[in-house]
């Protein structure tokens, strides 16, 4: 693994949201928290692993997964209930998660 990573990948049905700017946070555990500010990282689906786009880090903070809401979810562009059984599905044990905010610098493919 690279000092700074330089790669993320997200499930794929989930690409088309970060790639279209709508989805501008990711909700992580520990091993991938490691991303830097600033730092360019490409997007890769998780099961074909195929490059989608470019995003740029913006934070990375801190998160209980009891203190997930609203707030969160829209960044998400999902439910908040969806959002939360999702990251139950992931990570099932794990309270200590982190934020990734980040924002879409280029697409690799039109989606539409
Ligand atoms: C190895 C790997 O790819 N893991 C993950 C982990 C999470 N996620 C998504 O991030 C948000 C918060 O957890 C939700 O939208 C999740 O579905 C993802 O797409 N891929």
């Amino acid at each position: 693994m690279p000092a700074v990573p330089d790669k993320i990948t997200f499930f794929e049905f989930l690409t088309p949201l970060v790639c279209s700017g709508k989805k501008t946070i990711t909700i992580r555990d520990k091993s991938e928290s490691h991303y830097v500010v600033g730092s360019q990282v490409e997007v890769f689906t998780l099961e074909t692993d195929q490059k989608v786009c470019d995003i740029e880090i913006e934070s990375v903070e801190p998160i209980l997964f009891d203190d997930i809401n609203e707030f969160h979810a829209q960044q998400e562009s999902l439910d908040l209930p969806r959002l939360k059984q999702l990251i139950k599905e992931i990570y099932p044990d794990i309270n200590e998660l982190f934020v990734i905010t980040y924002k879409l610098i280029a697409n690799n493919k039109s989606l539409s």
